[in-house]
C-alpha cells in the first residue's frame, strides 16, 4: 500500500494505492460528508469487469447507487455523451453532496471530471482509475475535458477530485496496448523531471511488459508522486505544468488528424515526444544522443516514433490550435536532457515543418 497526497489547500486530496481497494470504494467513501446518493460512470468493458464490486461495494456501504455505460474509447469524451451524464444525475436527484465516481481509464476520468464540474457548478468527484495511463497520469491533477472535432481537450476544466483510488491489480486485465499507453507517459514524467526513473525503466522491460506487480506498483506511486510535485507548483498551467505536456503538441494533432481513432493517446504522445526531441536537436538544445535515447526507449516497449495516416498540412492546421499558443505563438517542450525540458515560443515554422515530415 502506497499513499500520495495532492496539497492544494483546500482542495488538497489524497491518492491511495491498495491492491484491491477496487472492491473499497464504499468504505473510503464514508470517511466523507457526502449524501449516501452516488452516479458511477465507466465504459462497457470495465463496466462488465469491475462495475458489479464498486456497486456491491456502495450498497455495503449504505449508498443508493446507480452505474451508467459509456461507449469505450476516445469518442466517448463528447459533448453529446457529458448531456447523457447530466440527464442520469438529474433523472436521480443528485443533490451538491451526492459523489460521481469515475470507474475507468482517462476518457471516463476526463469525461466524468468535466460533468462533476459542470452539473449544480460542481459536486464530489471521484477517481478510481483501471489504465496504467490514467493511475499515473489523468486521475491526477484535475485537468478534465471532452474533445471537439476541431480538437483534443478544446472544452474542459480544472476540478480536482475528492479522492483517487488506485487498484494496481486491474491491470492484470488490461490489454498489452493499453499499458503501453500508460508506459508513454511514463517515459514523459521521466524526461521531464526524472532521469533516474528514465534509467529505471530501460532496466526494466521485459519485467513490465510481463505486468509484475511489484514493479508496476512502484511505477504507479513514482508517477502520481512526480504529477503531483508539479500539479502543487503551478495548478492552473501558468508555466511548470506546461512541461507535463512534453511530446502533446505534436502528439494531440496526430490523434485529431486521424479522427481520435487511428491512435491511442499515449501512442500519439509516443510520436510527439519524438518530433519535440528532434525540434530540440533541430534547434541545438539537445545532443542527438539524448534523442536517441528516448527513440530507443519507446522502440524497446514497441511504442510508434513515426505517424501514418495524416499529412504535413493537417498537422500544421491542429498546431494552429494548440492550447499553449500565447498570441499565435506555439510554446514547445523542448528537451535539453533526460529529465530536463524547457519551454520554448520561438521554434521556427520551417523547423516544425522540417520535423513533421520527418515524422510522417
Ligand atoms: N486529465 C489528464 O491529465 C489526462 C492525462 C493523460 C491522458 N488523458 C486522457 O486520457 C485518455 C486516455 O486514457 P486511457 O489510455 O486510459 O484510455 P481509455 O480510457 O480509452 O481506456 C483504454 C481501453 O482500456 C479499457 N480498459 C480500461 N481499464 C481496463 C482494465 N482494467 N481491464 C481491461 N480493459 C480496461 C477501456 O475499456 C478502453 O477500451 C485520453 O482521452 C487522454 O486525453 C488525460
Ligand atoms: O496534467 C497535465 O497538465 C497534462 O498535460 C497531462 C497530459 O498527459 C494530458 O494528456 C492532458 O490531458 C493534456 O492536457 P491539454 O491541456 O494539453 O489538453
Ligand atoms: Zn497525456
Amino acid at each position: 500500500m502506497a499513499e500520495v497526497t495532492v496539497n492544494l489547500g483546500n482542495d488538497s486530496y489524497l491518492i491511495e494505492i491498495i491492491p484491491g481497494s477496487i472492491s473499497q470504494i464504499g468504505k473510503s467513501l464514508n470517511r466523507m460528508p457526502f449524501t449516501r446518493k452516488a452516479l458511477v460512470v465507466t465504459d462497457d468493458t470495465v463496466g462488465a469487469l469491475y462495475g458489479k464490486d464498486v456497486l456491491d461495494s456502495l450498497t455495503g456501504a449504505g449508498y443508493t447507487r446507480e452505474i451508467m455505460y459509456v461507449r469505450p474509447g476516445e469518442s466517448s469524451k463528447s459533448i453529446k455523451v457529458m448531456e447523457e451524464i447530466y440527464t442520469k444525475a438529474i433523472a436521480m436527484g443528485l443533490d451538491r453532496k451526492s459523489p460521481i465516481i469515475a470507474l475507468g481509464g482517462g476518457v471516463v476520468g476526463d469525461l466524468t471530471g468535466f460533468a462533476a464540474a459542470t452539473y449544480l457548478r460542481g459536486v464530489p468527484f471521484i477517481q478510481v482509475p483501471t489504465t496504467l495511463l490514467a493511475q499515473v497520469d489523468s486521475s491526477v491533477g484535475g485537468k478534465t475535458a471532452v474533445n471537439h472535432p476541431l480538437g483534443k481537450n478544446m472544452i474542459g476544466a480544472f476540478y480536482q477530485p475528492k479522492l483517487v483510488q488506485i487498484d494496481p491489480l486491474v491491470l492484470n486485465t488490461l490489454p498489452e496496448r493499453e499499458l503501453l499507453a500508460g508506459i508513454a507517459e511514463v517515459i514523459k514524467h521521466g524526461v521531464i523531471a526524472d532521469e533516474q526513473m528514465f534509467n529505471f525503466l530501460f532496466e526494466n522491460v521485459e519485467r513490465i511488459l510481463a505486468q509484475d506487480a511489484n514493479v508496476l506498483t512502484d511505477v504507479i506511486s513514482r508517477n502520481c508522486r512526480i504529477k503531483a510535485e508539479v500539479v502543487e507548483k503551478d495548478e492552473r498551467e501558468a508555466n511548470l505544468r506546461m512541461t507535463l505536456n512534453f511530446g502533446h503538441t505534436v502528439g494531440h494533432a496526430i490523434e485529431a488528424a486521424t479522427g481520435f481513432s487511428r491512435y491511442n493517446h499515449g501512442e500519439g504522445v509516443a510520436i510527439g515526444m519524438h518530433a519535440a526531441a528532434l525540434i530540440s536537436q533541430y534547434v541545438g538544445q539537445c545532443e542527438t544522443a539524448d534523442v536517441d535515447r528516448l527513440k530507443d526507449l519507446l522502440q524497446r516497449f514497441g511504442l510508434p516514433i513515426r505517424a501514418e495516416g495524416c499529412s504535413v498540412e493537417e498537422l500544421e492546421a491542429f498546431l494552429s490550435r494548440d492550447k499553449k499558443s500565447d498570441g499565435g505563438k506555439i510554446s514547445w517542450i523542448l528537451l535539453n536532457k533526460i529529465g530536463h525540458v524547457q519551454i520554448c515560443n520561438t521554434v521556427p515554422a520551417n523547423i516544425v515543418h522540417q520535423t513533421l515530415r520527418a515524422i510522417i
